[in-house]
Parts: structure tokens; C-alpha cells; sequence
């Protein structure tokens, strides 16, 4: 390891018919990874499903540069993996391989395999990164908030209305399994993705971020027919397996950064949940 990184915390794959027998502290045990961010330290979080690492940089007094982890048998972080990379704090840098890119507030950076060198920088930044299994390079990529592909969804009479932004995925930033976005909730509106939905061939995790320090949200997951929830802090992530709804209630508006991987990179592919149907 290049830099003394905290261990990587290693959580192991569930089944869905554990959920209805854990209680609060084995719910959150298994799916909320309660703080992503620590000053002056990258932390880590690998996931058997679909490996994924979930990992926050917070470079508050100087850079920070990503290492490995022992557990990863590579000799670095990026050597058979990508990430997907978003500022959730101030305006910071992030310089890879010897290229410095600057990433303002919910702006992202795509890192393919075989990158040697991150370094985060930048005293009120905050980066989170998510990263998978890759089987082939592709080139690094700077994509800031309204420069992908932007959906309007929802409406304001079911409190739902929010702005998608796709910046990773099939017709955007190209990469081998990762898809990643950022949603934004209007004011005002406070329900993502609900109608619900699953997608049997990815892994989901959420990173909600600009909620108020005093606010929470109320997040869903589980089959749709035995659902539990989360109750989720600004800046706190939620991994959803690929049998589980990823949906949530803020007592007031919010962000999250929404990123994908596993069999394939069809946004669409989602198996609906009508409302009636959740229990
Ligand atoms: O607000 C939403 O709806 C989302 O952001 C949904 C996620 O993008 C998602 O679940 C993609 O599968
Ligand atoms: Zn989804």
C-alpha cells in the first residue's frame, strides 16, 4: 500500500431471505456504509456483490493519493479495475497519472484500468469514488453537471420532480461495467425513484449528498413484496443487491450520485414495481 489507507472493509454478499430477520444494526451491518468520508484519509468498502468498492477521499489538509488494499492482490488500486469519481464537496482537483482535472460540485471523472496515479486535492472537497472489475482500458474522462445526457423526471404534485444526469454510461462516457449519474431533486420535492424498480443484473449503491446536516432520508430496499428502510444522513451510501428496490423520502430535497454494475449497462433495463404492489 502506498499510502496508509484505514483496512478495507469487506462485506460479504446476502440473500434476500436474510433481510426479514435482521434487525436495525444488521441492516445497516450489511447495506449503509455510514461514514464514507473521514479527513485526511481514503476509506474503503468492498462489496462481494459484483465487487464492488465504494471509497471517499476527503483531502482536507493536504493531497491525498489512492493506494491499494491487500485484499485486491493488485499493486495498485486501478490496475484491474475503473472508477467513477464525483466531487460531493467544494471545488477540488484530482490529478491522474501527472494530468491535473478540475472537478467542481457534482462534476465526475471517469479513471479505466491501468491508471498508476490518483491524487486528490482540495480543502473542503469531498470525492467518492466507485469502482468495479474491468476487463479493458478506456481513457480518462472529465464530464461536469449538464454535459451528459439530462432527464427530466417526476412531477411536482407527487413530489417527485428531479433532474437525472447520466454521465457515465452506454451513449456517454464509455467504460466496461460502470454506469453512474447524479439525480437532483427540485425544491420542493423529496421521493427518488419511486415507482420502485429492480434490475437483476446489476448492483446499485446510492451516495445521497447536499441534504442538511438536520435532515434524513427515509431509503427502501429489500424485495419489493418484504421491504425494509434505512435512515439515511448527508453523505452516508446505501448498497442495493440486484434483488433489492433502491428508493427514498428526504424530509427535504437532495442529491445522490446513482451508480451501477454487473451484467449489463441498459439504464432501461429495470423491472418496474407499481406502487400498490410494495409491501
Ligand atoms: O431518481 C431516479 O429515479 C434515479 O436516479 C434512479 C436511478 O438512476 C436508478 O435506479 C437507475 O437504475
Ligand atoms: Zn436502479
Amino acid at each position: 500500500m502506498k499510502t496508509p489507507h484505514p483496512p478495507l472493509q469487506v462485506r460479504h454478499a446476502t440473500h434476500p431471505a436474510q433481510v426479514p430477520g435482521f434487525d436495525t444494526a444488521a441492516l445497516r451491518g450489511s447495506y449503509l456504509v455510514e461514514e464514507p468520508f473521514t479527513p485526511d484519509t481514503i476509506t474503503a468498502v468492498l462489496t462481494h456483490h459484483d465487487r464492488i468498492v465504494l471509497a471517499g477521499a476527503r483531502p482536507a489538509s493536504g493531497p491525498l493519493t489512492l493506494g491499494t488494499w491487500p485484499e485486491l492482490r493488485s499493486e495498485y488500486f486501478l490496475e484491474r479495475r475503473e472508477a467513477g469519481i464525483v466531487n460531493v464537496g467544494e471545488p477540488g482537483t484530482i490529478t491522474v497519472d501527472g494530468t491535473k482535472y478540475e472537478l467542481t460540485t457534482g462534476s465526475c471523472l471517469y479513471a479505466g484500468r491501468g491508471t498508476r496515479e490518483v491524487v486528490f486535492e482540495g480543502e473542503g472537497s469531498a470525492f467518492y469514488l466507485f469502482s468495479a472489475a474491468a476487463h479493458t482500458a478506456y481513457p480518462t474522462a472529465l464530464i461536469q453537471p449538464g454535459e451528459g445526457n439530462r432527464l427530466e423526471l417526476g412531477d411536482q404534485q407527487t413530489a417527485n420532480r428531479r433532474t437525472i444526469d447520466q454521465y457515465i454510461h452506454a451513449d456517454g462516457v464509455p467504460s466496461c461495467q460502470i454506469v453512474l449519474g447524479v439525480t437532483t431533486l427540485h425544491p420542493g420535492s423529496t421521493w427518488n425513484t419511486m415507482p420502485a424498480h429492480t434490475h437483476d443484473r446489476r448492483t446499485e449503491c446510492y451516495l445521497y449528498f447536499g441534504l442538511p446536516e438536520s435532515e434524513r432520508i427515509v431509503h427502501l430496499l429489500g424485495e419489493p413484496h418484504e421491504t425494509r428502510h434505512l435512515v439515511v444522513a448527508d453523505r452516508q451510501a446505501v448498497i442495493s443487491p440486484s434483488w433489492s428496490i433502491h428508493s427514498g423520502v428526504g424530509t427535504s430535497a437532495y442529491s445522490f450520485v446513482w451508480a451501477m454494475a454487473g451484467e449489463n449497462q441498459a439504464f432501461a433495463d429495470m423491472d418496474g414495481v407499481a406502487v400498490q404492489e410494495l409491501r
